[in-house]
């Protein structure tokens, strides 16, 4: 296979700023593709249906694992979240990058399933306890209790850093997003044949060097 995307996986405890970072890097670069998730919490305000998320009840969920199309699935928050497998290996096959962002969970599956090794795996660290906090808060998304309980597993999520490639401390966020990029750009650089220079090298070895 000359051209296979790459696997992009972002994790960090909920509220560092994953899904921020993400969007600017698809800003950044077009050609991303974005793994919109199954998972059957109840859509935020705003929220809509195949772009943040395919909202299911448990029932259409487990179906969903049990006929084994996802790629990876884990229990977070009280609620089940999982990557439909289907569009992953299509962006794959099509030379697409995908950006993931699923917990420690999810990242320990996608590095352990046949794909794992196509993974970049990049952790998103909050600069305090304190400011991640202040930003579930400023979200202004989720009730006080469900903070509550993000806050008391972020412990839990933070000491899963050291299974990464990459750790980002994200406390300005345009910084942060330059460290991705910068991340991306090396990656696709350090995988020549994986980001398809094959034929682009063979024809420059034929080419009549008069
Ligand atoms: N560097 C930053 N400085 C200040 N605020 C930030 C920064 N990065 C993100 N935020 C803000 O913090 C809040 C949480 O960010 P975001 O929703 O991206 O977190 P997340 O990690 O995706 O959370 P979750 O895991 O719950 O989906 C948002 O309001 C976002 O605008
Ligand atoms: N293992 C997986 N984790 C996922 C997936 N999609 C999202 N997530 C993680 O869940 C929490 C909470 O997300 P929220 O949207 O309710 O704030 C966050 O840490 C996500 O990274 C998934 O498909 N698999």
């Amino acid at each position: 296979m000359d051209r296979s995307g790459l696997l992009i996986i972002l994790s960090s405890p909920s509220g560092a700023g994953k899904s921020t970072l993400a969007r600017r890097l698809m800003e950044w670069d077009s050609s991303l593709r974005f793994s919109v998730s199954a998972t059957t919490r109840k859509p935020r305000p705003g929220e809509v249906e195949g772009d943040h998320y395919y909202f299911r009840d448990p029932d259409t969920f487990r179906a969903m694992v049990a006929a084994g199309n996802m790629l990876e699935h884990a229990e977070v928050f009280g609620n089940l979240y999982g990557t439909p497998r289907e569009p992953v290996e299509d962006a794959m096959r099509a030379g697409r990058d995908t950006l993931f962002d699923v917990d420690w969970q999810g990242g320990q599956q996608i590095r352990a399933s046949a794909l794992g090794n196509h993974v970049i795996s990049i952790f998103v660290l909050p600069p305090s306890l304190a400011e991640l906090e202040r930003r579930l808060i400023s979200r202004g998304q989720d009730a006080p209790e469900v903070i509550a309980g993000r806050m008391q597993k972020s412990r839990d999520e933070i000491s899963h850093w050291a299974e990464y490639d990459y750790v980002i401390v994200n406390e300005d966020i345009d910084q942060s997003a330059e460290a991705l990029k910068s991340i991306l750009t090396a990656e696709r650089l350090r995988r020549p044949r994986q980001v398809g220079l094959g034929p682009f090298v063979r024809r420059l070895m034929e080419e009549d060097g008069r």
